[in-house]
């Protein structure tokens, strides 16, 4: 048996503690920590339990590109490179993504809501007024649902989608099918240059298609460090992708069902392909959540204030966590606002004090002064906090300093010919780091220490105490060290 469907097991009749709407990483973590502190929880999901980041993101986007950055690295070392004959093995590939993605089905998710005493109702929520939530499962019974304490909103995000001429009969890939494809297309047409974009054109194209990446701008993962999207674009390009800047989609057609997807960009030029995906960004999932009925516009991201509570909504019932109030699109993220958020609706519930100033135990700061992500290509990009252009931009007087990475001992040994490049960001009247950025093989799994840096303010003159082992590609802090010093 699974916790699902019952509704009425919260004691009286539908009511609980707190409502959580979304059981994506946010909405589970919400839940895990409202009900470790003692609240009756119930979770509310209209599709599986994980939500997108364990079906059609995270998971399965990167168990795509591990064989890839694998093989890759394989190639860099000699030695290994002798002992590596032709690409990847595609259908191995695609089994080792379904098996991560856990082969689209929920259990594993549903046992461990069961284990943490949460309950789950399956369906599609919606606000019904205060503290309400109506639910239609799959067979259309519509139940009522209320909170004694809070609803929380963890509702997501999906796919956005330019409303271009032609594209409803287009049958455009969204993040969705380039994660769960079950074939590898022979021609595949990227539209954006964004983290989407950057991501499956590395992986579609290492598992065999032809892949051309259409960018409206000049420039790829344009909100990171310029030489992060430049050593990227070289990259894909050396692989065999087509990249064109300065290429906006104007229309898009398939004439016949089965027949090939033809692009219009500006000007008029025609790129044809077996699919096109089209990773332009994200749109909150607020347009069927009933919030016409607490005086809420819908389709548009949920405002907050730092403890996650909707900030126009009356009486301090309604949170909103995760990719749905778009202040940090990212799985850890969701979960860190969870937990703020989750400790701030337990603290109200019982009458106890909140720790809301910044960096407080209920004030959600990180998600917009440290904000860590790993872009995993082929170089993978890494990066916390802000550009050199963003921390001028907000005011700060700043001063970037550069590194190649290549001239690193540990980068040099790590992969021959290795290139990469790091940069941070000096904060230049506090002494501590508003921003660091890595680009290189291997870089994801260093960014940690520079968001420990940048979250705590490590002073720069403590931080050339922070010894980096020999012979790491962890060195570049040394060498960033010694080029800010002089
Ligand atoms: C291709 C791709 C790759 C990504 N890779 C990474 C990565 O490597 N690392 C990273 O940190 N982030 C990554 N992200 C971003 C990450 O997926 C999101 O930030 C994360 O999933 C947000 O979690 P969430 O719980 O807020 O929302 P979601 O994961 O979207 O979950 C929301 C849940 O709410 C449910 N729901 C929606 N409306 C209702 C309703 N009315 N009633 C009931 N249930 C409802 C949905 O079915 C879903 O299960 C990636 C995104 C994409 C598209
Ligand atoms: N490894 C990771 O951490 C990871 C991986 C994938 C996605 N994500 C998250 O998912 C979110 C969504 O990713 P994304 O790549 O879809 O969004 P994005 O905002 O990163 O990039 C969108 C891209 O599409 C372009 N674009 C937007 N509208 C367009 C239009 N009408 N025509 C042509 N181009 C257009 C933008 O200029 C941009 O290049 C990101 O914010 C990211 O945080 C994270």
């Amino acid at each position: 048996m699974t916790a699902a469907t019952d509704a009425t097991r919260g004691g009286t009749a539908g009511e609980y503690d707190v409502i959580v709407l979304g059981a994506g990483p946010t909405g589970e973590n919400l839940a895990d920590r409202t009900r470790a502190a003692g609240l009756t929880t119930v979770v509310v999901e209209s599709e599986l339990v994980g939500g997108e980041c364990s079906y059609w993101a995270c998971m399965p986007s990167k168990a795509l590109l591990r064989p890839v950055i694998a093989h890759a690295d394989a190639r860099r070392a000699p030695g290994a490179r002798e002992a590596v004959r032709g690409g990847l093995d595609a259908p191995a590939v695609l089994a080792h993504r379904d098996a991560f993605a856990s082969h689209w089905r929920d259990d594993g998710q549903v046992a461990w809501l069961e284990s943490a005493g949460i309950e789950l109702v399956r369906g599609h929520g919606r606000l019904a007024g205060e503290r309400r939530v109506e639910v239609r499962g799959a067979d259309g019974t519509p139940r009522t649902l209320t909170a004694r304490h809070a609803v929380a909103v963890c509702t997501g995000s999906r796919a956005a989608l330019p409303d271009l001429p032609g594209i409803d009969r287009a049958r455009p890939w969204t993040s969705r099918e380039a994660t769960s494809a079950k074939e590898v297309p022979g021609r595949l047409i990227v539209v954006g240059g964004g983290v989407v974009a950057v991501e499956m054109a590395t992986a579609w194209r290492a598992l065999g298609a032809q892949v051309t990446v259409l960018v409206r701008g000049g420039r790829l993962l344009e909100r990171m460090e310029p030489f992060a999207g430049e050593l990227v674009t070289g990259s894909l390009a050396r692989g065999g992708v087509t990249v064109r800047f300065g290429a906006p989609v104007t229309a898009v057609r398939r004439d016949r069902t089965d027949g090939p997807v033809v692009v219009t960009v500006e000007g008029g030029h025609e790129f044809i392909g077996d699919e096109v995906l089209f990773a332009t960004g994200r749109a909150p999932r607020t347009d069927d959540l009933g919030l016409e009925s607490v005086g809420l516009t819908a389709g548009r991201p949920l405002e907050v204030d730092d403890t996650c509570r909707v900030t126009a909504v009356a009486g301090g019932w309604l949170y909103a966590a995760g990719d749905v109030n778009h202040r940090a699109l990212l799985t850890h993220m969701g979960k860190y606002q969870a937990r703020i958020a989750g400790a701030a609706i337990a603290a109200r519930a019982k009458g106890e004090p909140l720790d809301t100033a910044s960096w407080g135990r209920h004030a959600a700061t990180a998600d917009t002064a440290a904000v860590p992500q790993v872009v995993f290509t082929d170089p993978e990009v890494a990066s916390v906090g802000l550009t050199a252009e963003a921390a001028e931009r907000a005011g700060h007087r700043v001063r970037a300093v550069d590194h190649d990475l290549g001239q690193v001992a540990g980068a040099a040994l790590y992969a021959d010919g290795y290139q990469g490049r790091a940069r941070m960001v000096v904060d230049e009247d506090a002494g501590h780091l508003l921003g660091v950025t890595f680009a290189g093989p291997g870089v994801g799994e260093l960014l940690h220490s520079a968001t420990v840096a940048v979250a705590a303010r490590v002073p720069l003159d403590r931080l050339w105490h922070a010894v980096p082992a020999y012979p790491t590609i962890s060195e570049v802090w040394l060498r960033l060290l010694e080029a800010y010093r002089g």
